[in-house]
């Protein structure tokens, strides 16, 4: 395994090519990058400089402390244009035409979904996290759930202290959106937000975010949560078929992440509100009944507003209305298990702090 990939620098095709169960191996690149495959679409690539090094030069002022990133993509196996982006990512690491400077982990979340070309194959992996995998009867996608949590766990563990933690899970939705790329903030519990993170987001053309009012039991959440990383659930653009992606809607985010990685220089400015869209989550709508429906069509777009009293919802009967003087839906998807969340809806953001 350790010799196909690196002769064929295609982490991907090695992962497809074994959906479950891939043994470990590790490898290092010249002089100065170690790579380890821990499993099946679990690779770290770490810089060959001693931590102790790096903190030398920080104090002369030339290195910052070691950064921990964790690039997830996959966690539905039909989001396509994640798995490519850090498929070119891991590909021009390999081929050592970027060189990781931080340290690196990269999850591709649900190899046999992505096989099935389907959201996921028993059951919704991005709901299985902070330990709700255990609460059922085991299937693939909660054994899966459980290892990513200890992967993640593993790789902020061995970071060093000071250095900063990143977790930017990547998606594309189901329907298009008036806001094509977004971020969802997950619940702080109190905390402020991050003006730099909003700023790094706005520079990788995700020009909108929404923060979320309550823990979940999201990949990105048990990052923020757990690990106190910077940790969102990022959304590209809509789903397409693999290989069907135009890939140059993607060249700001493969920039601001190849400068984040190779340690350049990501030119921020302060946090500028006038430059995001920031709403919050008035409520997340859950289902009650099997027989639920929306009353809008199923071409109309994330983002779009609806008035006070508009019928946006019938569960079992009773009626679900606009509450706010407009409220916004964002992935509308009758089509889950009672009681898991159908829509949120969406306020714009007042009184949140950042820092
Ligand atoms: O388009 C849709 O309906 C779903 C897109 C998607 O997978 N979104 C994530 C958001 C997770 C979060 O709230 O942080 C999901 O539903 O898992
Ligand atoms: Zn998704």
């Amino acid at each position: 395994m350790r010799d196909t990939l690196m002769l064929s620098k295609d982490f991907l095709q090695l992962t497809l090519d074994n959906p479950v169960g891939l043994e470990a191996f590790e490898f290092t690149l010249g002089q100065h990058t170690q790579v380890s495959v821990w499993d099946t679409g679990v690779i770290q690539f770490e810089p060959l400089v001693t931590y102790e090094a790096n903190q030398e030069s920080e104090q002369d002022g030339k290195e910052e402390a070691l950064k921990s990133i964790v690039l997830s993509s996959a966690v539905h196996g039909n989001e396509t244009a994640p798995i490519e982006l850090c498929d070119q990512l891991i590909t021009a690491l390999l081929s050592e035409t970027l060189i990781a400077r931080h340290r690196l982990l990269f999850l591709i979340g649900n190899p046999p979904a992505i096989l099935n070309g389907t959201r996921f194959v028993e059951e919704n992996l991005n709901r299985l996290f902070s330990g709700a995998h255990a609460k059922g009867e085991s299937n693939a996608e909660r054994v899966r759930a459980k290892k990513l949590e200890q992967y993640v766990d593993r790789f902020f563990n061995a970071a060093p202290k000071d250095g900063s933690r990143y977790h930017y899970d990547l998606h594309t939705a189901i329907r298009a959106s008036k806001h094509e790329k977004f971020a969802i903030y997950p619940y702080p519990h109190g905390a402020p937000y991050s003006g730099e993170q909003i700023m790094f987001l706005a520079a990788c053309g995700i020009n909108t975010v929404l923060f979320h009012h309550e823990p979940t039991t999201t990949f990105s959440y048990f990052s923020a949560h757990g690990y106190q990383a910077h940790a969102f659930t990022i959304e590209l653009g809509k789903v397409m078929p693999m290989g069907q992606n135009d890939m140059t809607r993607f060249i700001a985010v493969k920039e601001m992440l190849t400068r984040l990685v190779s340690g350049r220089d990501l030119e921020l400015g302060e946090f500028d509100p006038s430059q995001v869209n920031l709403y919050q989550v008035h409520r997340s709508i859950n289902k009650q009944f099997d027989d639920f429906s929306f009353t809008f069509a199923d071409d109309v777009e994330n983002f779009t507003a609806f008035p006070r009293g508009y019928i946006l919802a019938k569960d079992g009967g009773t009626e679900i209305k606009v509450e706010a003087e407009s409220e916004s839906i964002v992935f509308p998807n009758a089509n889950v298990p009672v009681g898991q969340r159908t829509v949120l809806c969406l306020v714009p953001a007042k009184d949140y702090r950042v820092v």
